[in-house]
């Protein structure tokens, strides 16, 4: 084995390589990696493996000399080309949304939580305790870098500060704009009674309501953290990257809401929310059982 691996080894080495090569290669990888995501979190699955049959018949075709199925292939593979862009607009603009929002500009300026978000974790907090133990289902979107303007154009606009009284008020089941989500920008409510998208997981829990399923399906579709009060049970729960945490104490709620809106808070890395739950204390009370993989 060690000969094996010595050999392959010299075997590298014959090779030119520079350090463009080996860029070349990452961001290509990285590309394939993103599309795979895509296309792995989204209706393309099935599109892909079609696209892929229909590759394979056409080099088959190639191989075989059957000219004329050759042709028919390969004026589908040229107009379907064209279709899938259109067909897959909302992915594709989702994709160049999520690429130019995120990473590469945190690399050259450093995150400054606007100070707004503090108070809206907290009033949050505040009006999820009332709202969960009355039972009065509710459901937040917490925008990130992925910009909701779509989502909130859906609802009514608003420009408040967050205030539990106020939240508390909007979710009120007699309300106006109880039914939808509220969305919050920068520690401000910018919109309410807005509509999100569904969850496209069909291996979600069945006694998971639309809300839930709503709030899983914008944490699949951006960066967004969303937190929703269940209407039956009264129980809190909290959807980051189409993962679920349900069951949570306030605290734990505060916790993740911090951690995840407040990157740069002392007192919690940078990791994603689901390394932060799996770090959660297990004397922690009446906290999450439950994460729904995308
Ligand atoms: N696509 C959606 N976008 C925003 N809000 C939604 C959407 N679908 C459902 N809702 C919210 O969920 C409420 C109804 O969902 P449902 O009747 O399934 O409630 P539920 O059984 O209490 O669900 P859950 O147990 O998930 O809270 C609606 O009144 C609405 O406020």
């Amino acid at each position: 084995m060690t000969e094996l691996l010595r050999g392959m080894w010299q075997y590298i080495l014959t090779f030119n390589i520079s350090i463009f090569d080996v860029l070349d290669v990452a961001i290509i990888a990285y590309i394939v990696y993103r599309v795979l995501m895509l296309v792995q979190r989204s209706r393309a699955a099935q599109v892909a493996k079609a696209i892929l049959l229909l590759l394979v018949a056409l080099g088959l075709s190639y191989l075989l000399q059957l000219r004329v199925i050759n042709f028919v292939l390969s004026r589908m593979v040229e107009m379907g080309t064209l279709a899938l862009v259109v067909v897959f607009q909302p992915e594709i603009r989702r994709f160049l949304e999520q690429l130019g929002s995120s990473r590469l500009g945190d690399m050259f300026s450093r995150e400054e939580a606007p100070p707004d978000v503090e108070n809206a974790i907290t009033q949050t907090v505040q009006a999820y305790t009332s709202l969960s133990k009355d039972k009065v289902g509710a459901l937040m979107v917490f925008e990130r870098k992925v910009p909701l303007d779509d989502i909130i154009k859906t609802g009514t606009m608003l420009d408040s500060t967050v205030a539990a009284e106020l939240l508390k008020n909007l979710f009120w089941n007699k309300a106006p704009l109880h039914d939808g989500a509220v969305i919050v920008r920068n520690g401000h409510i910018v919109g309410a009674g807005c509509v999100l998208p569904l969850s496209g997981n069909v291996n979600l829990s069945r006694d998971l309501g639309m809300r839930h399923r709503a709030g899983i399906g914008m944490s699949e579709n951006s960066d967004a953290v969303v937190a929703i009060v269940s209407e039956e049970t009264g129980s809190i729960s909290v959807a980051v990257n189409g993962m679920l945490k349900r069951h949570l104490a306030p605290e734990t709620l505060e916790r993740l809401l911090r951690n995840e809106l407040l990157p740069q808070e002392e007192s919690f890395s940078k990791s994603s929310i689901l390394t932060s739950l799996f770090k959660s204390k297990k004397g922690d009370k009446d906290d999450g059982e439950e994460v729904h993989g995308k």
